[in-house]
């Protein structure tokens, strides 16, 4: 039998860190969860916290660094923020813990740097955009009609609880479709916008567009247009669940992993 894996969250009091908490308790005893800190919770009792018999006696912490002090982990698993995320990543790795990253907002000089922390300390970093395999489908859908549409536009719409515009899967999803083809034509040559922002944000030469709303939880649309046609190709996530059989798959993979690892698909069987 595999020896389990002893699991730790960061965020573990905000809408996916509460999801993730309860999918790692179900997994027992292949996974273990070993602690959690949210600075929103500290010194509150996990199972009470979220409601759970499961996780009673799990305090939660206000520190990553002062938790893995005490606590032996394997796997550290983060859903806070843009500003939080890249030093709870390193201190993972200082403690030879293997970092889950769910938390978009890292750039290319944060990648570099884990990069090179990884590689010093030998543990593997996992970063996952959209832990949907819908999602994943839909990019690599889309990655495919690029090598043949010229014209595409993403929309990408969320809660409005999301702080950060746009999404780290439409970030994801322009780069896979940069990749196909150098070159797009979004719109009239000679177009301007009467009001800033109507034609959305630019990156990698495409046009994203971003739309927050109560109800929403995390959708996305990729359109591509040729003569006579539309090609859409659509993923909805209408629930947190829907992200945490790939949370669950990156969390017994990511210690087999080497490096800095972008994308579940890298993980698919
Ligand atoms: N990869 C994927 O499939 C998915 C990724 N996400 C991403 O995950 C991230 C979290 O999303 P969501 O759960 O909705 O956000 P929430 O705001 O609901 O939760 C984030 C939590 O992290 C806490 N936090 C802040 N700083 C720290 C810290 N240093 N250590 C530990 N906890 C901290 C916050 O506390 P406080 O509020 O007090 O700051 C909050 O409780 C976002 O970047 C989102 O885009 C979301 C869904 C799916
Ligand atoms: O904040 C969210 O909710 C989500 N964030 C991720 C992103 O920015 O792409 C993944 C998913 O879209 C949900």
């Amino acid at each position: 039998m595999d020896k389990e894996i002893s699991v730790v969250i960061t965020g573990v009091a905000g809408k996916m860190g509460r999801e993730t908490a309860k999918a790692v308790l179900a997994e027992a005893p292949a996974l273990k969860l070993v602690g959690a800190v949210d600075p929103r919770a500290d010194g509150k009792d996990l199972g009470d916290y979220l409601g759970l018999a499961e996780g009673r006696g799990i305090i939660i912490g206000g520190d990553l660094n002062r938790l893995l002090q005490g606590v032996k982990a394997d796997v550290l698993v983060d859903f806070t923020n843009p500003q939080a995320v890249l030093s709870n990543a390193k201190t993972a790795l200082e403690y030879g813990v293997a970092p889950v990253i769910g938390t978009t907002g890292l750039d290319e000089v944060d990648i570099a740097e884990l990069r090179e922390i990884s590689e010093r300390v030998g543990v593997a970093v996992l970063i996952v955009p959209n832990f949907a395999l819908g999602a994943v489908l839909m990019m690599e859908f889309a990655r495919r009609a690029a090598q043949y549409f010229r014209h595409v536009e993403i929309i990408e719409m969320h809660h409005d609880q999301k702080i950060d515009a746009p999404s780290g899967t439409a970030i994801k999803t322009a780069q896979m479709i940069a990749g196909e083809r150098g070159s797009f034509k979004q719109g009239h040559p000679e177009e301007y916008e009467k009001v800033p922002g109507a034609r959305g944000g630019e990156f990698e030469g495409l046009r994203i567009h971003s739309v927050r709303l109560p109800g929403l939880v995390a959708h996305q649309q990729v359109i591509f247009g040729g003569p006579g046609q539309i090609l859409s190709i659509r993923h909805d996530s209408l629930h947190r669940e829907s992200f945490m059989p790939g949370v669950i798959m990156a969390i017994r993979k990511v210690r087999d992993l080497r490096g800095v690892v972008i994308g579940l698909e890298k993980i698919l069987d």
